[in-house]
C-alpha cells in the first residue's frame, strides 16, 4: 500500500515541448522547429536524483501508465511517490509530436512524404533536448523495449555520465536484416494500398492493416498462437487466426496513421549504435552507466544473442532474460519477471533509488 497516495493519485501531467532550435538530422535534413508530446509524473527530489525516463515502443505513446501499467504508477515498481517518471511521444509519432501529418513551417502545408528520415540517433538527440528544457542534468535510468531500447542505448551513448542506469529489453545495438525485412514487408503492404501517396491523412490506412497483420506474427511465437488460436472444432475456412490478425490489423489502423508508422519503422531499420563510432562493439565499449540488458527466451524478432550482446560489449553490462509464451512482445506483458529482474538488478548494483 502506498501510503503517501492511499487514494492512487498522484497526478500525471501532459505536455508539450515546443523546440524552436532546428534539429540537425543525421541525412543532413534539418527540422526548422518540432514539438515533443511529454508527461511527467511524480516529483523531482532535493537531491535530483530520482529521474526514470520511459521510452515507448513502436506504437506507444507518452502513457506509460497505459501502456505498461504493471510496472509505472502508483504502488507500482516505478512509483510516482518516489520517482520522477517522465516519458515522450518520439519525434516522428503521432500522439502529439512533430510526424508527418504536421505542418511543415515552410510550406505552412503537412509535411506528409517531404517529412525527414529520422534515425534512432535523431530520437534520442530530439529527447535530449527535452532533457536540457527541463533542466536534468542526470537521469536515474533510461528503459525502454524495442524500438524504445534502441533510442535508449543511443541516448545512452551520448549522455555519458549524466545517466546511471540504462535497461533495454528486446533490443539490440544494430538492427539486423531479419528486422529491416520485416518490416520492409509491412512498408511494402502500404505501399500497394491505392490511396499511399495522396495528400490525405488516412493515406494507407488499409495497407496499415496488412503491415499490423504481418508484424503480429514477428510480435509473438507460434506457442502463442497454438495457445490462444487454435481452433477447437475441425474446418475448412475461417480460422480463430485469421480474425485475430484481422482485429489486431484493423485496431492499430483506427488510433496510428500508415505515414507514421512508415518513419517510425524506418527509424527502427536506421538503428546503428557503431554507425560512424567504429562500429557496434566499440560504440557499446564507450558507454558509461550500468546497462542492464533483458533478452526473452521467445522472441523471434530482436533475438535474446543480440540482447545478450549489449551486455557483453558494454564495460558495466548485465545480462537477464524473461521467459514466455508471448514471444517479442513479452516485455508488455511479463510484469513479475520483469519486476524481479529489475529489482534484483538495482539491488545488485547498490543502487540510491528507492524501488
Ligand atoms: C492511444 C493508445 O491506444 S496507445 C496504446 C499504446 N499501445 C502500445 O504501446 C502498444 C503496446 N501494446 C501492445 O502491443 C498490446 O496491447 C499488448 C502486446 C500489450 C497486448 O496485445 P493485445 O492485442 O491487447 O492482446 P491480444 O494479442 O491477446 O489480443 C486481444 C484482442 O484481440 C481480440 N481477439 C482475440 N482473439 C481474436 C480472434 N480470434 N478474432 C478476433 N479478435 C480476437 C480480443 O478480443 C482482444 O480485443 P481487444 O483488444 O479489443 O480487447
Ligand atoms: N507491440 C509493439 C511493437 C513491438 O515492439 C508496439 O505496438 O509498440
Amino acid at each position: 500500500m502506498n501510503l503517501q497516495s492511499p487514494h492512487l493519485s498522484i497526478e500525471m501531467t501532459q505536455e508539450i515541448f515546443y523546440c524552436k532550435e532546428a534539429l540537425h538530422l543525421e541525412s543532413g535534413e534539418i527540422l526548422p522547429e518540432f514539438q515533443l508530446s511529454f508527461t511527467t509524473q511524480g516529483q523531482l527530489n532535493d537531491k535530483k536524483d530520482n529521474v526514470v525516463w520511459v521510452l515507448h515502443a513502436l506504437t506507444g505513446d507518452a502513457n506509460p501508465q497505459e501502456w505498461w501499467a504493471g510496472l509505472i504508477g502508483e504502488d507500482k515498481f516505478y512509483d510516482p511517490s518516489r520517482h520522477f517518471i517522465i516519458c515522450a511521444n518520439f519525434l516522428g509519432s503521432c500522439y502529439g509530436s512533430t510526424q508527418p501529418l504536421s505542418v511543415n513551417p515552410g510550406t505552412g502545408k503537412p509535411y506528409y512524404y517531404d517529412f525527414p528520415n529520422l534515425t534512432t540517433r535523431d530520437i534520442a538527440a530530439s529527447m535530449d533536448k527535452l532533457r536540457l528544457h527541463l533542466g536534468l542534468d542526470q537521469i536515474d535510468t533510461v528503459i525502454g523495449g524495442s524500438l524504445g531500447g534502441q533510442v535508449a542505448l543511443e541516448w545512452a551513448y551520448t549522455l555519458k555520465e549524466r545517466l546511471n542506469n540504462a535497461i533495454i529489453i528486446a533490443s539490440n545495438a544494430k538492427a539486423s536484416p531479419w528486422i529491416i525485412g520485416f518490416n520492409e514487408t509491412q512498408r511494402m503492404a502500404i505501399e500497394s494500398d491505392q490511396t499511399w501517396g495522396s495528400m490525405d491523412a488516412k493515406a494507407g490506412k488499409k495497407g496499415l492493416e496488412t503491415a499490423r497483420a504481418i508484424g503480429m506474427l514477428s510480435y509473438r511465437h507460434p506457442q502463442t498462437f497454438i495457445q490462444h488460436q487454435s481452433e477447437t472444432e475441425e474446418k475448412r475456412d475461417n480460422f480463430k487466426i485469421s480474425s485475430y490478425l484481422r482485429y489486431q490489423g484493423m485496431k492499430l489502423a483506427n488510433r496510428f496513421n500508415a505515414l507514421s508508422y512508415w518513419t517510425l519503422s524506418k527509424a527502427m531499420d536506421s538503428h546503428d549504435l557503431g554507425r560512424a563510432r567504429g562500429g557496434t562493439a566499440a560504440a557499446l565499449a564507450k558507454i558509461q552507466c550500468k546497462v542492464l540488458s533483458i533478452g526473452i527466451d521467445t522472441d523471434l524478432l530482436f533475438t535474446f544473442v543480440e540482447s545478450r550482446f549489449i551486455s557483453l560489449h558494454v564495460p558495466k553490462g548485465t545480462y537477464r532474460e524473461i521467459s514466455s509464451l508471448y514471444g517479442h512482445d513479452a516485455f508488455l506483458i511479463e510484469y513479475e519477471q520483469l519486476q524481479y529482474i529489475l529489482q534484483s538488478f538495482y539491488l545488485e548494483n547498490n543502487h540510491s533509488i528507492r524501488t
